[in-house]
């Protein structure tokens, strides 16, 4: 007998019944053990710290650039134009890229070995970066930076596939939430940590690029610590496979790219959502250091303190958040109550001068509830076989407006203001709670369950259950 089929044969071993399904079976050796059996819940916990850290490494260097946007133009001697250009580099491919992207784990690479690929395209692009600094080569960084790209927001879509395949009908919600909390991690880790390493560097290599791309190169260490939690989660995704016969529960349908226009309406509204809300996240953030500093007269300090508020609260927030969401279910309402909340929070920035800190704490609590019910919809309106390629689309219309928002946010301040972008942000935000409003419409007219509460979905899939029996 192999090794495999001795590991499958001990968890499959009658007479030890596990408390939470009397038809668990468990004995000796690591494999029936409770970090080592795919259906226990230790298991699964232990595979999820893997899979939220699979994109660590990808947000800690994605915002390299604003945690030393400083020193970047003056070692490389860039311009603004030059500078954002890393970002923009970043965004624009993923509006096709990450389209495919997300159709290739569905069809070709499946979700492993697609987090395998993607993670060194993460990891290749930014030690790329990193030695265009260490050689004075805005070009090579660009790049870097467009490798990246193409690796960095399919990543997202292989985690996001990984989680609805462990945890489907549970704990998704907060599933979604505590990966979005491990990433602000990583934001918030680089926003802290670039700069005294930079400065530390300095200390004794002095200034100039040469220390730029050192100090970018050891950020790179967190990639391979993600690219190497790409390998760890398909180990551990093939053993589940293997021992819980997967495999055989699988419909044997395959996508195809003309299954695209045949998505249903719900997919397109969820699309728009995304974007229309997430144009008044992450923009507002890239230009909100001099919005505090100018409108509320914070010292530098105080301002990035405030800003890095957003990304602070939601890695604290999403998993609470995610973990309500689970317990009440009703996505399409959580949706709605975090954009309403967006909308005061904008709402109150624009005009009043109320003190930052409160409307920016709103504005993190909001964006947590937002992220954690929002992306967990996607796996209620389409079969498994097309997620990757839904995830890819979304993520792809929502690269769109992130590329072309930004750059129009950046304009709308040099020309009309902070007001004019506030009133522009709150435009958006009412666009993003019309098509909630018609997502719950249209969802609740074709008898869907995106905002059913918990217990009439699990009642659901019983049912589905018994009739497929
Ligand atoms: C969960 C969600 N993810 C995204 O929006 C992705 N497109 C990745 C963005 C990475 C850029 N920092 C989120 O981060 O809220």
């Amino acid at each position: 007998m192999s090794a495999t089929e001795d590991e499958q044969q001990r968890l499959l071993q009658p007479g030890n019944n596990s408390s939470d399904n009397p038809e668990i079976v468990i004995a000796s050796g690591c494999g029936a053990s409770l970090p080592c059996d795919p259906r226990r819940k230790l298991h699964k916990y232990l595979v999820l710290i893997i899979m939220c850290l699979l994109s660590f490494g990808s947000y800690f260097v994605y915002d390299n650039p604003a945690a030393l946007q400083d020193v970047m133009e003056r070692d490389l001697n860039l311009n603004n134009e030059k500078y954002m250009l890393f970002y923009a580099l970043y965004s624009y491919p993923n509006v096709i890229l990450c389209f495919f992207g997300g159709f290739l784990i569905d069809r070709v690479f499946g979700t492993r070995l697609g987090a395998i690929i993607f993670s060194s395209f993460v990891t290749i692009g930014h030690f790329l970066f990193a030695a265009g600094a260490l050689v004075n080569k805005p070009g090579l960084m660009d790049f870097g930076r467009f490798v990246f790209g193409i690796g960095g927001e399919s990543l997202c879509v292989t985690q996001n596939t990984y989680a609805v395949s462990w945890f489907k009908g549970k704990e998704l919600n907060m599933v979604f939430g505590l990966q979005l909390s491990l990433s602000r991690v990583g934001s918030t880790v680089n926003m802290n940590t670039m700069k005294p390493l930079y400065d530390h560097l300095a200390s004794f290599m002095g200034i100039g690029h040469h220390t730029l791309g050192i100090t970018l190169f050891i950020a790179g260490v967190f990639c391979v610590f993600s690219l190497l939690c790409a390998f760890a989660m398909a180990f551990f995704d093939k053993r589940a496979e293997r021992i819980l016969k997967k495999k055989e529960a699988l419909t044997g349908e395959t996508i195809r790219i003309s299954d695209v226009k045949n998505f249903p309406l719900e997919v397109w509204l969820l699309s728009v959502i995304c974007v229309a809300y997430y144009v008044t996240i992450f923009p507002f953030v890239d230009v909100g250091l001099l919005f505090y500093e100018m409108k509320f007269d914070q010292s530098a300090k105080l301002a990035s303190l405030c800003n890095s508020l957003v990304y602070i609260l939601s890695a604290a927030m999403s998993p609470f958040t995610g973990f309500a969401i689970d317990k009440t279910g009703r996505n399409v309402f959580w949706v709605i109550a975090g954009v309403v909340l967006t909308i005061i929070s904008h709402g109150l920035l624009a005009f009043t001068f109320f003190n930052p800190f409160i409307p920016v704490v709103l504005m993190g609590f909001a964006y947590s509830i937002v992220a954690s019910a929002l992306w967990p919809m996607a796996s209620y309106i389409v079969p498994e076989y097309q997620l990757g390629t839904v995830y890819g689309l979304m993520q792809a219309i929502q690269n769109l407006g992130l590329a072309t928002i930004a750059q129009a946010a950046g304009a709308i301040v040099d020309t009309k203001g902070y007001l004019l972008l506030e009133m522009f942000f709150l435009a958006l935000l009412c666009i993003a709670l019309i098509f909630s409003l018609l997502l719950y419409f249209v969802n609740a007219y074709k008898k869907g369950n995106l905002n059913l509460s918990t217990a009439k979905r699990k009642q659901l899939a019983k049912l589905e259950e018994k009739a497929a029996q």
